[in-house]
This record gives structure tokens, C-alpha cells and sequence, in this order.
């Protein structure tokens, strides 16, 4: 059977369960997916407070106030951040204030120090903090260097919706609102094995036929970047019977399961051979180039199963197109797709004529945008693991475009860290 890309991920997705929800400290959610929708429990800021170090006042006090009219005031006391106090501020009064804390009930107005001077001996000295008197050298409004209540986030405000991502910032923005546990979904348990009786671990010897084995790091390392730990990463040689064993094995203690190789026509492609006998699971052909024959679906055990072709580079293909959107949808992530970004050509290449060609690219910056060159020999991209490795994202040619020439924008995604 063959299909498109897009066809083949919404089956994937479509057949897709979500994962269980928990409730976790704020501290442990870094990376995860949001399962309720959440609101701020205070306003950010708490409370009008100040922007600057400087002086508490009422804007009345130094409304005619300049370098060549200081206004003098009389310093009444100081709010460092963390300050629970509240001194009462007289006209013609103020009080030293600190950024963060909160404005006094009866000022109006931060002045920053730079703008002040400060009593030293017997003369005045600019920026000078100050006992006893200050002298005011600017004007300022109502509202100058305050910080209003709630002006970022007001209490009861949306943070963040359900099924959106947990980075840093967002996690920082709950801890400022308040929040202390969210509801978020499991992350998948994966396991990733790696097929192909050619394939040797590292430092063993190689003998003619026999290469080193690069998929099962790709893929633990592209679900790291996900933020999943993968819970065993395993390498098989090429045996349908040992391996339909294996699947029906992980199907039931697992979430899914990531295979690479066996999945062409050949003899020896038991991948394929074993998936066969799952019911739930389906071999198509897709149009893109690489990673054209992919083979996916629900294990008899329950986990989902995607076996994606050898070739490094089409494995790596087939893990950013399909296997990435689908443990995001698992998660509940509303949206699984990456950013396109459009690239100047810097040289032209080949298309691949009615296929997405999804080619290994570098993305730059350059003077009036951003600028991608093919990272990998166009004679041979599947397997081009060696000029993979230094892509840093896929231009992604649509199937009726042909080929690229130099110059020409081309929609392309950033991967890798
Ligand atoms: N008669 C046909 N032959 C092939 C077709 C086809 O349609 N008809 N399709 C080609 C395409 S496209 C692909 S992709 C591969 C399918 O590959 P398999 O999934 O069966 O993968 P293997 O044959 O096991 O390996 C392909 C290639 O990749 C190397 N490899 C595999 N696993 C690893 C690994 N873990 N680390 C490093 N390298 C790996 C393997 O040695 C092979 O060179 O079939 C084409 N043929
Ligand atoms: O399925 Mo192959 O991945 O086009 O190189």
C-alpha cells in the first residue's frame, strides 16, 4: 500500500491512546505535557512594587524638581526587598526603597538614586545614598518606576492551556503565579532495538560485512531530546522467530517500541516478516525520500510499535516525522509539529519528483535571512550517516516542486539541541 506522509501520521496518531495523568511538584515537571488547563493563584507582581533602588515619594513633591531645582526631601525610613513594612510618607517626605519591594501605600512615584543627591558632610554629593535628607534632581509622574500589581499576570489569569509543553520559562512563570503541582501525563516507557546481524557494538572487531552499529544511538538519543529516557536499548540479530517473540514480549511491559532495519522486501528483513503476524500493525510506502518503507501500528500487547527502516538516515527521517509527533500526541501535546522556517538555497540540488524529499541540511545565518546547503552527498542520502551527523535541520521539498535551484527559499525545520 503507499500513502503520503501526512496520511501516515494522522493513521499514526489516530491510533495513538493518551497516557495516564499524574500529579507532580512543580520541580518535577520540567519537559513534560500539561493535562489540565492552569491559572495564576496571585497576581505577578504580587503587589505595586519598585523597579529601581532609589526613593519612595509622591510625584506632587518633585513636579517643579530639576538639576538646577533640586527639590530636598525628608528621608523618613527604607524598604529593602522582603520588607513588610509600610511607613507613612507625609508630603514632602520620602523614604529609601529597594527594587521589589513594595511601594509604600503613600507614595506614587520611585525615584532612582542616580537621579538624586545625597547629603555627604556638609555638601551634596550626586548618587549618593542619603540619611536624613535627599535631593531630588528630576521630575517624575504618577507611576514612574512602580511596577503595578498583576500588570504581567493578573490573579486567575490563563498561564498556560492543557497540552502545552513544560520548558523552563513556563515552569518559572506557575512558580511566580503560585503554583505548586500540575497535572501532567506520563512520559512514554520506550524501548529501542536495534536489527541487523551486519551490526557490532562498539570496539568489537569488524570483519568484512560487519559495520558498526549507529541507530540504537540515534534513536536514545533523539528521544533524550525529547525528554524520554529510553527504559532498555537492545541490538537483535536478523531471526523472524526470535524476534516476533521479542515484539509480543515489549508489546505488554512497555509504551513503545522503536526498531530499525528489517523492514525491506528482503529475505532477511524480519521485521517486516514479524510484524506481519500483528494484526494491529501496518507496512506501507510512503512518498518521501529517504524512509519510504515504514511499517507501524499496535502491538498485540498493547504497545505501539514503530519499525523504521535501516538506513541511518532514513531512520532518523522516519523518527522526526512520525515517531516524534506520535510520543508528543501520547503526551497529550496539542501541538507535535516544528516550526517552518524559510531558507535561501545557498546551492541547488535534485529533487525527488512526486515524493516529500526530506533532505539533510545546514542551516545558517546569513546577512538577510537564514541560508541552508545540502549536508550529505546527494548521491546517496539514506545512508549518509557520516554528512547526517553534521546537519542541523531538513529541508523539506514538496513532492510536485522537482529540484532546487540556487537562490531559491525553501521551507526548512531546526533539530538537534
Ligand atoms: N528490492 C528492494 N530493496 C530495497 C528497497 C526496495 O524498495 N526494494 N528499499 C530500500 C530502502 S528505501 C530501504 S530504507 C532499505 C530498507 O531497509 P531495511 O529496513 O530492511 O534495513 P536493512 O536492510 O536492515 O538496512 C539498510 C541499511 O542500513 C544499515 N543499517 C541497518 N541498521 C543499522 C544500524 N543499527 N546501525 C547502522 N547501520 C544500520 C544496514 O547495514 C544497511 O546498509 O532497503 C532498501 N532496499
Ligand atoms: O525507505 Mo528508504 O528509507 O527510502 O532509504
Amino acid at each position: 500500500m503507499s500513502t503520503t506522509v501526512e496520511a501516515h501520521r494522522a493513521w499514526i496518531l489516530g491510533a495513538l491512546e493518551p497516557l495516564p495523568v499524574r500529579s507532580l511538584p512543580l520541580a518535577e515537571a520540567h519537559g513534560r505535557t500539561l493535562a489540565e488547563e492552569v491559572r495564576a493563584r496571585n497576581a505577578i507582581p504580587l503587589w505595586d512594587n519598585s523597579a529601581m533602588d532609589g526613593y519612595a515619594l509622591r510625584a506632587a513633591d518633585v513636579a517643579g524638581a530639576s538639576a538646577e531645582t533640586p527639590v530636598e526631601l525628608r528621608l523618613t525610613g527604607e524598604v529593602p526587598a522582603g520588607s513588610a513594612e509600610d511607613p507613612a510618607i507625609a508630603p514632602g517626605e520620602a523614604v529609601r526603597i529597594m527594587t521589589g519591594a513594595p511601594l509604600p501605600g503613600d507614595a506614587d512615584a520611585v525615584v532612582p538614586v542616580e537621579a538624586t543627591q545625597g547629603r555627604r558632610g556638609s555638601g551634596w554629593d550626586a548618587g549618593a545614598w542619603s540619611d536624613g535628607a535627599v535631593r531630588v534632581l528630576r521630575a517624575v509622574g504618577p507611576g514612574a518606576n512602580v511596577r503595578r500589581r498583576g500588570e504581567d499576570t493578573p490573579a486567575g489569569g490563563r498561564i498556560a492551556a492543557a497540552g502545552s509543553p513544560l520548558p523552563a520559562a513556563r515552569l518559572a512563570a506557575l512558580a511566580a503565579a503560585g503554583v505548586e503541582r500540575l497535572r501532567v501525563r506520563e512520559r512514554p516507557r520506550v524501548v529501542v532495538l536495534a536489527t541487523g546481524s551486519e551490526l557490532r557494538g562498539p570496539g568489537e572487531a569488524l570483519r568484512r560485512g560487519q559495520i558498526p552499529e549507529s541507530n540504537s544511538l540515534l534513536i536514545a538519543g533523539l528521544l533524550r531530546e525529547l525528554g524520554i529516557d529510553a527504559v532498555e536499548v537492545r541490538r537483535s540479530a536478523d531471526d523472524a522467530v526470535s524476534l516476533a517473540g521479542t515484539l509480543r514480549e515489549l508489546g505488554e511491559r512497555c509504551d513503545a517500541v522503536v526498531t530499525t532495519g528489517g523492514v525491506g522486501p528482503g529475505t532477511h528483513d524480519v521485521v517486516r516478516i514479524a510484524a506481519e503476524q500483528e494484526p494491529g500493525v501496518r507496512a506501507v510506502r510512503v512518498a518521501m525520500r529517504p524512509g519510504q518503507l515504514q511499517c507501524a501500528g499496535r502491538l498485540a500487547g498493547g504497545a505501539f510499535l514503530f519499525a523504521l527502516p535501516g538506513n541511518p538516515v532514513s531512520a532518523a527521517v522516519s523518527f522526526e516525522l512520525f515517531v516524534r509527533p506520535a510520543l508528543l500526541a501520547m503526551q497529550g501535546r496539542s501541538d507535535t509539529g516544528r516550526l517552518r522556517l524559510s531558507a535561501r538555497a545557498a546551492e541547488g540540488w535534485r529533487g525527488a519528483p512526486g515524493r516529500l524529499q526530506v533532505l539533510p541540511v545546514v542551516v545558517s545565518q546569513g546577512g538577510d535571512g537564514l541560508l541552508c546547503v545540502p549536508a550529505v552527498n546527494l548521491r546517496g542520502v539514506s545512508h549518509a550517516v557520516g554528512g547526517h551527523g553534521g546537519a542541523n535541520g531538513y529541508a523539506l521539498v514538496e513532492a510536485e516542486r522537482g529540484d532546487v535551484a540556487s537562490g531559491e527559499d525553501v521551507p526548512v525545520i531546526l533539530v538537534g539541541a
